[in-house]
């Protein structure tokens, strides 16, 4: 398949992109480079041709349709383009707007005007906001706690509604928290300005980082009382975009053609296990300090990934603690 990746040089776009590359299929990324990196995209090796990459803005209508121009035709779109930092869209809520819902609605045009009817969605966790019960499955509430979640849930709400008003079929994956890196070590990616928990612990433990850990509260109605999110391998994710894209290739279907599931473990570790299993792994002390939590900061967030599992026999297989910060830590690690 020939599939234009929107946001494909960034962090999980590019594991994507590597996955389709690895299997045959034909990936051509449009970037704009404000968060990725042309060094996450395979190069011409023995193995195969590089992939090409459109420089370009989805808030740009006319560079889409350029890039289905020269590049197309595609069978399908992978869309990982979007600005993601929670916080930052309570603070500059036009930036998420303009990428995320109107640089979202001018790709779905560009790919309807193309004849393209096929598009997997990054979408996340924050769509249902405060947990009201864990784990989280498809049918708990949607009820964005910030303006990214609510940017988000307003694209899988179009991509709903044009599965019954144009031939659209797409399917959106509600990632939950994203970790790991490559397990054979080809994407280094070092996360700009990184706010997540792992790249940060790794950013102290590699010494690129003043100041301790800060560990957002500890008071929390959990088992040691520190924050608990379900941590899922960006490989994992990436086998998840295969099967969502082999799904949209042999489901005929048109009516009510969109599906929105969840990618997580189903399991939860804490900010303090995170902490032990990263001193233990990268050999480092990593200081840590105790602040109060981080406001909108829910106790526990984990998934139901029950209906990904059901559909398309999707396990994860690289998500265990040890892997996600193993692999991440390659890219931190100064050489030996
Ligand atoms: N990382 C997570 O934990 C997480 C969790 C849930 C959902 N998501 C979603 O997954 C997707 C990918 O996230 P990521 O972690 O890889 O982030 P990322 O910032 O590494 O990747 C985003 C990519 O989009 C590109 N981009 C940004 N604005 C653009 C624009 N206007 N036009 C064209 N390209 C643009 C960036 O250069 C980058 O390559 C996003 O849609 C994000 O909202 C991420
Ligand atoms: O320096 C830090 C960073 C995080 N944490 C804690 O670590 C846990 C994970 O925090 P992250 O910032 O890594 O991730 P979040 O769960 O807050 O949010 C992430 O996952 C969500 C989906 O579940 C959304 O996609 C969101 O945009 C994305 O940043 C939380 O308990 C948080 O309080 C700390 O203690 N110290």
């Amino acid at each position: 398949m020939r599939i234009l990746v929107p946001g494909g040089a960034g962090y999980i776009g590019s594991h994507v992109v590597r996955a389709l590359h690895d299997r045959g299929d034909t990936p051509v990324v449009f970037d704009s480079l404000k968060s990725g990196r042309r060094t996450n995209l395979p190069e011409a090796s023995s193995r195969g041709g590089s992939v090409p990459l459109f420089h370009g803005d989805v808030r740009d209508r006319a560079a889409l349709d350029a890039a289905f121009a020269a590049e197309g035709p595609f069978d399908a779109v992978v869309h990982f383009a979007a600005e993601k930092a929670a916080g930052a869209s309570m603070t500059d809520p036009q930036r998420f707007t303009e990428t995320n819902v109107v640089g979202s609605t001018n790709l779905v045009h560009a790919a309807l005007a193309a004849g393209c009817h096929r598009l997997v969605f990054s979408s996340t966790a924050a769509v249902y906001g405060e947990p009201r019960r864990v784990p989280i499955d498809e049918r708990h509430p949607t009820e964005p706690a910030n303006w990214y979640g609510h940017t988000k849930l307003a694209v899988e709400r179009l991509l709903g509604w044009y599965g019954r008003l144009t031939p659209l079929k797409s399917v959106a994956l509600r990632y939950f928290n994203a970790a790991g890196l490559d397990p054979a070590g080809r994407i280094l990616h070092q996360e700009p300005a990184a706010t997540n928990l792992i790249p940060v612990v790794l950013e102290v433990a590699a010494g690129l980082r003043d100041g301790p850990v800060r560990v957002f509260g500890d008071a929390y109605d959990t088992p040691d009382g520190t924050g608990v999110r379900d941590y899922v391998h960006v490989s994992d994710l990436a086998t998840a975009h295969l099967a969502a894209l082999d799904d949209l290739a042999a489901d005929a279907s048109t009516a009510g053609a969109h599906l929105a599931l969840n990618l997580g473990t189903g399991d939860g570790h804490s900010v303090h296990d995170v902490l032990a299993a990263a001193r233990r792994i990268t050999g480092r002390e990593i200081p840590s300090v105790v602040v109060p939590p981080r406001p909108g900061d829910p106790a526990r967030v984990y998934a139901s990934a029950e209906a990904a599992r059901e559909r398309w026999g999707w396990a994860p297989r690289h998500s265990g603690l040890d892997e996600l910060i193993s692999t991440s830590w390659a890219a931190y690690a100064p050489p030996a």
